[in-house]
This record gives structure tokens, sequence and C-alpha cells, in this order.
């Protein structure tokens, strides 16, 4: 009898291991490891993953039978069966939930699945299982239970499952507006305009500057305020055409890429080249740290190591932060490796990444470019891991399971025996102090291509411009240097620095600060829909008019938004061409893509933004940078305040003068003389790196202790805390003297959508009682879960107080 091991699909500690399943006879020799099963379990039907095969079981009673596969082929690779153990374990998961984080949504969801034939098959085949057509519907090949039959076929690659899309049909696409017109023709009815036809003069200078780009009702209000009222005008006087657009699609699909070659290697470059490509060819693991200054090309050698992997006929990862999955990023890749590339995007529908992850699947792409969730790709034969800007919190996961990308990666380079490359201007601390412990190896890149100088950078102090009585947010020298760059047609970017920074409102008169009625923070203030918004739980309400508390009528608008800077600075600059990039102008699909190929092709003097434009942007023409507050993200109660602003502040100073131009930085500040800011300025990575690691040593904290964060929350506040005791307790008598158990105390939110949160931090270097206590502890607690108390474990916070 063949026995499957089954990981089902109750997230629970007991049920958190393999259950023995008997294979029916007519299934045996057919089901495989990864593949999905439905079976019984206790007194449901639930789904399960197979981690493995075996002719026996030690399982003392009657053994309960599969009922059916849910797959014809493993979902899961070996490899991922082994990492989903590993994982679960290590980040104190369980391994249903990782399984799941693996897959991509499409096959998880309960689409309905055909059959289709690919390939010749016999006519018995055709004529017995097929009925005398192509395709077979799920539901029926189940009903007749012919799925073993079909695993075989599909073995034999003559038969493949697809998803029926049930609002296929639907027509998934918007309203846009472009324009049909030339430009001198626009450029008349530019200068037509009478003097009061203010609107229609703003709408026109954006369709000139859009140069026959087409975008909604929305976008046009959002980028330039342009009201729906004057777009239907534009459309009248037949400025604008009314076209349909697709809402998914892969803004990538259709573009010709045009093809690049390698380009000559610098010495630098060459250098850093020759280190890592010589595990490659020992097919040896090890981890390298490349630091390399902004600008330094570090794509190229990435590009040029892939090409190697490639070369030896083995597949290729590169990670990179979301927010970088720029035109630019992936014209890189496409443009080098052509169709041989899968890009996994956010911007892809469910079913267009289910097509990505097949061509994975299938050996069709052996390059896969793509954020956080892409290290699960199923590449077989992996040569390289490479993860670019690997300082990036993004490649952690906030939620369950709370993994970090770059563990996985090293996890995989080692199942692999490949190289893994972790990639930044700016490593994290952590990283760094790695490689200075020869954990990685530590690979620089010291100088810009070309010898190019990195940007001067000049920081302003605010204090000064407000002695002097200079109110606008901009300081003098960054107004004349942006004057400047104007007059010389050269493009600026400025950057609005609001990393834990939101606008809320104040009553003048009393105080009263409008909350959310869930959880426990004030509401966000959003002027584009009017509202205050949550930005936890998602609660929404208008913006008051008057003082619940004093029926007070002054309200103040606090946290300046990008918006208001914008305004600002179009006050200042009345003929500067300014595209704004935060998250309300970038919100929908595209809409960050579109807005830098705008900037790209010269559309705009200014981008202004949010830190989000921060990373990654290469532009030639680029030679000023201004940051107009360098220090909000210093006031942060995290710990990695200050590595973050340097990094923000050195990403974003590496904007400027990438090409033949050189640069130039403002930043302007209120804390000038803080180091983060100074250590930016001297562009001094290792003086940053010392004196942090210094301070975090001195305060006891990563990369000198290890740290983890449990965190229990219940809708009864009483319930939640005498927990949080419990566990104190528990800690207490079983870790040793040398760790540090901080709290218990409030979560950094205390109360979040109507949840009461509270924790505890635990610092330490060694501690191996650690992980056996903690997973006891989530054991005893599985029946409290059920009653609404969780208790949850990072292994590894990135935030914590
Ligand atoms: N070998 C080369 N030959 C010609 N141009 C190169 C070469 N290497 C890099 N460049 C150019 O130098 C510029 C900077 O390179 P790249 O964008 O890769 O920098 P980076 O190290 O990724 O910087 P950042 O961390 O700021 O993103 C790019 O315009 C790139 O095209
Ligand atoms: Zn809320
Ligand atoms: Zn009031």
């Amino acid at each position: 009898m063949q026995v499957a091991k089954v990981i089902v699909d109750i997230p629970a500690m007991q049920t958190n291991r393999p259950f023995d399943y008997a294979i029916p006879p007519e299934m045996n020799e057919k089901l495989g490891k990864g593949m999905r099963v439905e079976v019984p379990f206790n007194t449901r039907v639930i789904q399960g993953f197979i981690t493995d095969i075996q002719d026996h079981s030690d399982f003392e009673g009657e053994l309960k039978e599969i009922i059916q596969p849910l797959d014809i082929e493993p979902a899961l690779t070996e490899e991922l069966i082994a990492l989903g153990e590993d994982m679960a374990e290590k980040i104190f998961s369980y391994r249903i939930h990782c399984y799941q984080t693996m897959l991509p949504t499409m096959l998880k969801a309960k689409y309905d699945k055909e059959i289709k034939i690919v390939d010749e098959v016999s006519e018995d085949i055709f004529f017995d299982l097929f009925h005398g057509k192509d395709t077979l519907s799920w539901d029926e090949a189940v009903s007749r239970g012919i799925l073993p039959k079909l695993i075989e076929l599909k073995k034999n690659g003559q038969i493949e499952v697809n998803f029926i899309l049930k609002n296929q049909a639907k027509s998934k696409t918007v309203s846009v507006y472009h324009s049909e017109l030339a430009m001198d023709r626009l450029e008349d009815e530019y200068h037509g305009l009478k003097k009061s036809a203010k609107q229609q003069k703003v709408l026109l200078e954006a369709i000139l500057s859009l140069n026959g780009t087409a975008l909604t009702q929305k976008e046009y209000k959002e980028m330039f305020d342009i009201s729906p009222q004057t777009i239907r005008t534009g459309v009248e006087k037949g400025w604008l055409k009314l076209s349909e657009r697709e809402i998914f699609r892969d803004p990538y699909k259709d573009k010709d890429f045009k093809r690049t070659e390698a380009l000559p290697l610098s010495a630098e470059q060459d250098e850093a080249f020759k280190k890592m490509n010589q595990s490659l060819s020992e097919e040896k693991h090890e981890v390298f740290l490349l630091k390399g200054v902004t600008g330094s090309g570090k794509t190229e050698v990435y590009l040029q190591l892939i090409a190697e992997v490639l070369q030896k006929g083995k597949t290729a990862l590169m990670l990179v932060p979301e927010i970088a999955l720029t035109p630019q990023m992936v014209h890189h890749f496409k443009g080098r490796f052509g169709d041989r590339v899968a890009v996994m995007h956010s911007a892809l529908s469910a079913g267009e990444k289910y097509d990505e992850w097949r061509k994975i699947y299938n050996g069709e792409a052996d390059v896969v470019v793509g954020a956080r969730s892409s290290i699960f790709s199923p590449v077989k034969n992996l040569g390289i891991i490479i993860m670019d800007e690997e300082h990036e919190s993004t490649y952690k996961q906030d939620e369950n399971p709370k993994y970090h990308a770059r563990n996985v990666a090293i996890w995989r380079g080692e199942y692999h025996h490949c190289p893994v490359v972790l990639g930044s201007a700016t490593p994290s601390l952590e990283s760094r102090a790695r490689a200075q412990k020869k954990v990685y190896t530590l690979v620089e890149l010291k100088g810009r291509f070309n010898q190019r100088a990195l940007p001067e950078v000049e920081v302003v102090d605010m204090r000064e411009e407000f002695k002097a009585n200079n109110r606008s947010s901009f300081s003098m020298v960054l107004q004349e240097k942006i004057a400047d760059r104007l007059t010389k047609r050269q493009q600026i970017v400025l950057m609005l620095n609001r990393r834990g920074y939101s606008s809320f409102i104040m009553c003048r008169d009393c105080g009263f600060v409008l909350e959310c009625p869930n959880c426990d923070i004030s509401l966000t203030l959003h002027m584009d829909s009017k509202t205050m918004k949550c930005h936890y739980c998602g609660h929404e309400e208008a913006i008051p008019h008057t003082c619940p508390k004093c029926q007070g009528h002054n309200f103040r608008y606090y946290g300046t938004g990008t918006q208001k800077i914008e305004e600002e600075l179009q006050g200042l600059f009345p003929d500067a061409r300014i595209l704004r990039m935060d998250v309300d102008t970038t919100r929908k699909k595209g809409g960050h893509e579109a807005i830098l190929s705008a900037f790209g092709r010269g559309e705009a003097d200014i981008l202004l933004g949010t830190q989000m434009i921060a990373k990654g942007l290469d532009f030639p023409n680029i030679t000023l940078v201004g940051v107009i507050n360098a220090d909000t993200s210093l006031g942060l109660p995290d710990f990695r305040a200050s590595e973050r602003t340097f990094q923000l502040l050195t990403q974003v100073s590496g904007r400027a003068g990438r090409a033949d131009l050189p640069g130039e930085v403002i930043v302007q500040s209120y804390n000038p003389e803080h180091y983060a800011i100074l250590f930016a300025q001297q562009h001094n990575y290792d003086g940053f790196y010392r004196t942090e690691m210094s301070l975090r040593h001195k305060a006891g904290y990563p990369p000198y202790y290890f740290a983890a964060l449990i965190s229990v929350n219940n809708p009864d506040e009483q319930k939640a805390q005498r927990k949080i005791h419990e566990i104190h307790a528990i800690l207490k008598k079983q870790l040793s003297s040398g760790t540090i158990i901080l709290g218990p105390s409030k979560g950094s939110i205390a109360k979040m959508n109507n949840r009461y949160y509270f924790q505890i931090l635990v610092k330490y270097k060694h501690e191996p009682n650690l992980h056996p206590t903690l997973k006891k502890i989530l054991d005893d607690s599985q029946k409290e879960n059920a009653r609404g108390l969780y208790i949850s474990i990072d292994s590894e916070p990135v935030n914590f107080f």
C-alpha cells in the first residue's frame, strides 16, 4: 500500500505536521510530492499538500484514504516542500501557510478548470476519455474518476489545465482620453484661448506634455488637477478623444524591447564580476555583499553574471523592491535576455501572474525578475540569486508568514550550490556586519562608472531660514538652484520625506484630534477624496466642519502633503512643469510607470515625490536633487531611524549627476548636525556604519543582538493583558540571564481594528532555550486561539520600539 504524507489546511500547532493517508489503488504511482489533494479530516473534507510518498505508515489505526487529487501535476517542487518545512520552523509559522504563500493566487482560488489536449493522443483517449472533443471540464473529469489517467497524460505533456475566468467575457477596460491633434495645432488652440479660460489652458498644457498618452479622468484629476467638466469641454472642442483601455494589462507585453549587448566593463566592475563569477564556475554557494556607490554600475554586473549562468544552461532569480520594477529595470532585463525573462510585478492580473508562474514552472523562462514573493518562483536548476537594494525593508513580509526574502534567498542558494548576490549602495547594517565577520564576501565598487563624481551635497539649516523670515518650504538656496536648472532646461528631483508621517486635522480651539473609532491612531486627511481615513482598518469619514468636542470651526491642517508642496512650488515657479509622484498619484496600475516614463521623456522639469522616487532612477538630465525635509524619519520611535534616514538621503542624492552633467544636492534639515545627515552629505557609508554600530552596541540592538517580538491581541483588553503577563512569566523562568526581556508593553499601535495589542521584545545573543520555549507557548495557547486570542511571533522584527 502506498501512503501519502499530507500537510492539511488547518493552520494550528497540532496539525503542523504531515498526516498519513492511504493512496487508493487506482491512484497508485500516479500521485506525487507537491500535489494538492482532498482528504477527510475529522468530519470534514479539506485540502492538503502531499509532502512525501512512502510504502508504509507508522500510524497504528486504520488509515483514511485520499479522496481525490486537486492537481494533475505537482504545484510545489521538492525544493519548495523542503523550504516550507524549514521556513515554518524558523519563523514560527505553519507549514500550510508557507506552502500557500508560495503559490500564485490563481491556483488557490476556486476557478473552474478545463483540461485541454495540447499534443497528439491515441484514438482511445480521444474518444473514450475526451468523448471526441479537445477539452474536458475538470468537474466532469472528477465525477468520472479519470484524474489518475489524466495525471499520466500530463506527465507525457499531452494535456494542460487551464483556468476559466468567469469575468473574462466582461470587458476589463476603462475610459481614457488622449489627443490626436498635432502639436502645433494644439499650440494654436492654446494661444487662441481667452485669458479667463484658465482651466482649458491647464488642460492644453497637460495634453501637450502628455504627447498622445491616454489618461483616465481620474488620472487627469490626480496628475494635473483637471476636472471631469474640463475634460468634457476638451472632448467637445475636439482636443481629446475617448477610447477604452484594458485595465488588466501587462504593461510590458506588447512592447518591443531593443536588444542590448554586454557593455565592456570598467576595471572595478570587471574585478567584481570575476570574483563572483569564480564561485559560479565552481558551483559553490557563497553570499556576496556587492556594495557599490550609487551609479557605480551594479546593474551591468548583474546582467553579465546572469549571462554566464544562462550560458551554463542554468536559471537566475533577480529580486528588486516592488517600486523599482520600473520600465528601466524591465528594459535592462528584457533587452538583454528577451522572452526568456518572466517579470512578476503587482501590475499583473491574477491570470497574468499565473501565466508568468507557469512559464517559470515549465522552464520556458530562465530569468525571473520580481519583487519579494518571487523568491518562491518554481525555478529549477538555479545558477544565481541576486537581490538588488538588499537593505529595503519591503523584503520582509509583515504579515504571516513573516519571512525575510533574504533568508529565503540564502536557503535556496545553499540548496542549489549557487552564489547569492546582495547588492546595495547602502547595505543594511546586518549584512555589512556579516561581511565584516566574513560570513558574506564583501565586493566593492567604490567609484561611479566612468569616474563620474558623486554629487556635491549642501545641508541647509532650516532654523536659520525661519529666523531670516523665510516661511516657505523651500530655502533661498534651493529656490535659486531650481530657478537656475529651469533656465538651463535640466531636470530636478524634489523629495518630501514622509516616512511615518501623515496629515491630520486638529481643532485650534481645544486641541481635539480626530481618531479612528476602531484603532488607536489619528485619521489621515486625504484631499483627493475629501475624507479622513484610517490606514489600518480602512475606516473612512467626511472631513468635519465643526469640532465634535467644542463645536468650534477652526481646524488646523497638519502635515504638508506633496499636494500642498506642489501648489507652493507652482506658485514660486509658475512656468515649471511639475510631475507629482506619491501614493495618491500612483495608486492605480501603471501610474508609477506612467509618471516615470513621462519624466524620462523630458515632459516635466521637476519630479516631486515621496521616498518612492529615491530608488533606481537613472536619468542623465537630473542635475539637482532637493530634500525638502530630511528629518521626519529621524523622529520615529524605531531603532533603525538613523539608518533609514542615511539610506534614504544617500539613495536620493544618488539620482543626481549620473551622466555627463555634474549633480548637486540640497538637503534641508532642522537637525543639520545629526550624524546620519552629515555622513550622507560626505557620502561616507563606512563612517556611518562605524558610528551606528557603536551606538547599537551600547543600546543592545541588532546586529549585536537578535530580537524576537511576541505579540498578543484580543478584543478584550484585560484578556490580552493577562496573557502577555503569563508569557512574560514563562520567558523569565526559561531564558538565561544574559537575555534581555523588554515589556510587556502596549503594542506600537495599542488598538487596531477593535483589538488590543500587547508585546514583549526579547533581545538575545545565544539562547538555545528560546525556540523551544516559544514553540511551547504557541502550542499551549492553541485552545485560547479559538476564543479570539492571537499570539504572533516575529523572529526578525523590522520595526520595534
Ligand atoms: N560597463 C558600462 N559601460 C557603459 N555604461 C555603463 C557601464 N556600467 C554602467 N553604466 C552606466 O552607468 C550608469 C549607472 O549604472 P547603474 O544604474 O547600474 O548604477 P547602480 O550601481 O545600479 O546605481 P544605483 O544604486 O544608484 O541604482 C547607468 O547609466 C549605466 O548605463
Ligand atoms: Zn482604524
Ligand atoms: Zn474643539
